[in-house]
Order: C-alpha cells, then structure tokens, then sequence
C-alpha cells in the first residue's frame, strides 16, 4: 500500500488528520536557517509553541504574588503536580492515584526499588533485559551492592540466542524456572533503548508474579510512544522520564505509577518526604509521618514547577491529539519507514527492531554493518538528526506529534546519497 515517491508521501500527509500539530512545535534548523530533519523525539522531544507561554505564565505569578504564588498563582503551586495527574494516567493507561510526576527516571528507580526490592539472603536476584540503559543496570547493580550481594552473580541478563538480536520470552521462562525461587525482582524496560523491541508486558507481568517476584517497568522508551495499560496489565511499579515522546524539555521531571494495590501497603520500605505525607497535616510541622495513599506518598521534595508547567504544556497536547489517533499514526510513520528502508535492497542494512508492530513503537534501529560513527557524522552534515548508539547502529524515532511522511520520505533520499 505504501510507495516510494515524494507524491505518495505528501498524500498521505494531506490526509493525516495530525498534521497540523506539527505547526504546534518549533523545528530545529541548521546555521543558514534550512530546517533539519528531526528523527531524534527518542532521545529529546521537540519543544510546543505554548510550552514558552506556560512557563513565562508561572514566572509572572511569581513576580506578582512571590510566596503567595502556592496559592494565589493561576495555577498555585502547591497542588500543581495533581493538574498534571490525569493526562499522565491516561498517558500509561493507570488510575490517577496511580500516577505522580516527581523527580527523574533514575532517582525514581532508586526510590521503587527501595519499597520493591526487599531481597531475602535467598531471594534476591534482579532480573533485566541484557542491553538495558546503563543507568538502569548501574541503579540495579549498587541496590544489590547495598543489600549485601554480589552483583554479579546477583544480576540475571535476559539475553537474545547467540546470533539474534532481540529477546524471546520463552527464554525469561526458562530463567524462571531455573531460578525463580532465588529472584526478588524482574525488571525490564518497557521499549528496549537500543533495539526499539517492545516487551509483553502483561506477559511478564503474569510470570513474575507467578514466582512470587516483584514487576517493574522502565518506560523510557514507551511513555507517549506505546500505550502500557500499566493497570490492566498489572505491574508493581514503573518509572519513566518526559523528556523524550513526552516533549517536555531537557531534563525535565520523571513519572512514577505505583500499582493500587500498593496504595496503603503499610509493608513497604519507603523513603519518606514532607510532599509525600498527608496534604491536611504538611504544614502543621512536628507531625510523624503520615503517608499520602497510592502514588503520591512517594514524593520527597516540593516539585520544580517551572518543569512542571512545560509537562502541563506538552500534555495539553497530547489531550487535544488523543492518544489513539497519536498511535494509530505513528504506526503508519514507522511503517512507511520500514517500507522506505527495504527498498533500498541493501545489504549492509539490517533493521534489528521487530518487524511486527506490536512489538515495537515508533522507533527504528537501524544497523549499518562495516559503518562507524564517521558515517553518522555525514548523515548529520547532511541535515539529519538522528544518533548513533555504539557499536553500528543509528536510531531513528518518527514522532507523530511532528514528523511528516514527507520527513521519512526525505531521510530515506539522504541515507542514501550517504550510502
Ligand atoms: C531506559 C533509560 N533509563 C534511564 C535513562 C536515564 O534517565 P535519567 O537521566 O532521567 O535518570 C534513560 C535516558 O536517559 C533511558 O533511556
Ligand atoms: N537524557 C540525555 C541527555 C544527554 C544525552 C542523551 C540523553 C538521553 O536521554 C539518552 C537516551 N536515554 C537514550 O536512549 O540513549
């Protein structure tokens, strides 16, 4: 159904019924002012046109009410985190007081871990998708440390076959089987970073569960990308960042979704902080600890609100676009992508990201074999963003909010001038 022409790329972007959202986003360019080619929403989203007007919103009510702004501001600040909790339930498919924006990916993962990696001195293995971000591994690897095990031995890889690039959940069975009676925790990321293979998530889920294991997710790589059903699917815990699909600035703050059935779960290990305890007590001071029920009572800190104005902005968005139609389109993008890419007949191509949308988002990895990074640089200078992630692949995101068929159809031409 797809073709490969300029004419057919820019018919479909005629009757794509978000093409207009694009004009809601500022493109990057290049010093002479000609526009780039953004294929990068995977590693830092683009900015909204509104997203200046959001935050300009919350540095004037700053300047008028200062202190008074927790209240008085249009948006007052003390409660600003909960106007962004709906968006982002329905963002990751979980019931709001399953939902808060707080801190960053890392820092949150720490946090989960510490209420749902309790290890046992015999249940305590970590288990994790093999090429997972670093970040992820090093937040596992010093938990472990910090409980006493070694981990390396304490660290479970789920790895593809000797030959293949992605994993298959027949063999997360077979280290189930072997081993569950000594794992404490399954912990993947939800989109792999590096191979754009989405996991099934209810999958290993039911199977974690069934070793009576703990479930996390890292949704890096899916949140606005792929919808988790977080709730539905049932997982413990999941953690992700808002800077990526989520178009929400250069570190900006990370999202937290705690099951429900954790919401009061007195058990748990938690470390406490005053944005986390009871919203009538906070401010009567010398209180013991009283817990928020549900995500919420994660928190630490009073939340940085001028991030939290560029999230409210970007899922404004998200909210006009509706999160199906957003998927229903990246689907048709990623696969025109595709469609472009085994049209070139090239052999040194090979797209380690499943062929099978359901397995996948918007995100393509595309390695380039005998390539080095020399090459990506000349896909740059040629006025493509896309990056390069050692040792030979080149990762390309076509975000729906903003590219075009007519994007895709232009980086295919270039790619191969550069071929
Ligand atoms: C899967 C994954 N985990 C962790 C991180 C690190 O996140 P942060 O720097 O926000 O903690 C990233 C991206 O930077 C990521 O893609
Ligand atoms: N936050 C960043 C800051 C600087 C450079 C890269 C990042 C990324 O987000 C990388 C991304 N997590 C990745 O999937 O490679």
């Amino acid at each position: 159904m797809y073709q490969n022409n300029l004419t057919f790329a820019k018919q479909c972007d005629q009757e794509d019924p978000l093409a207009h959202f694009r004009n809601q986003f500022l493109l990057p360019s290049d010093n002479k002012g000609n526009p780039l080619i953004y294929l990068c929403g995977n590693s830092l989203g683009l900015q909204p046109l509104q997203t200046q007007d959001y935050i300009t919103a919350e540095l004037k009510d700053w300047a008028k009410h200062g202190v008074e702004g927790h209240t008085d501001a249009k948006h007052p600040w003390l409660p600003y985190h909960e106007f962004l909790t709906n968006s982002m339930a329905k963002i990751v498919g979980a019931k709001p007081n399953e939902v808060v924006v707080m801190n960053t990916l890392t820092t949150n993962l720490h946090l989960m871990m510490v209420s749902f990696y309790q290890p046992t001195k015999t249940k305590y293995k970590i288990v994790v998708e093999s090429d997972a971000f670093p970040s992820d591994k090093y937040a596992m690897e010093s938990q472990l440390k910090f409980h006493g095990h070694d981990p390396k031995e304490g660290l479970i890889l789920w790895q593809p076959r000797e030959g293949e690039d992605l994993c298959r959940f027949q063999d997360l069975e077979t280290i189930m089987e072997s081993q569950g009676d000594k794992i404490a925790l399954l912990m993947i990321g939800s989109t792999n970073y590096y191979s754009g293979q989405h996991f099934p998530l209810k999958k290993i889920t039911e199977l974690g569960h069934k070793y009576k294991c703990m479930v996390g997710f890292d949704l890096a790589h899916g949140a606005g990308n792929i919808q988790p059903n977080l709730h539905e699917v049932g997982a413990d815990f999941a953690v992700w960042c808002t800077y990526k699909y989520l178009n929400s600035g250069p570190g900006s703050l990370g999202g937290c979704f705690v099951h429900e059935r954790h919401a009061n779960n007195e058990k748990l290990n938690r470390f406490a902080g005053w944005w986390g305890h009871n919203k009538d007590t906070r401010f009567n001071m010398r209180h013991e600890f009283d817990p928020l029920s549900g995500a919420e009572g994660w928190q630490l800190s009073n939340p940085p609100i001028l991030s939290m104005a560029a999230i409210r902005s970007s899922l404004d968005v998200f909210e006009k676009a509706g999160f199906e139609n957003i998927r229903n389109k990246s689907e048709k993008l990623t696969g025109y992508l595709e469609f472009l890419l085994d049209e070139l007949d090239n052999n040194n191509i090979n797209i380690i990201t499943p062929r099978n949308k359901e397995e996948r988002g918007c995100q393509l990895s595309i390695q380039l074999k005998n390539a080095d990074k020399a090459f990506h640089t000349k896909l740059t200078k040629a006025g493509v963003i896309s990056d390069w992630r050692e040792p030979d692949v080149i990762r390309v995101a076509p975000a729906p909010l903003y590219n075009s068929f007519e994007d895709v159809f232009e980086f295919v031409q270039r790619l191969k001038k550069v071929l």
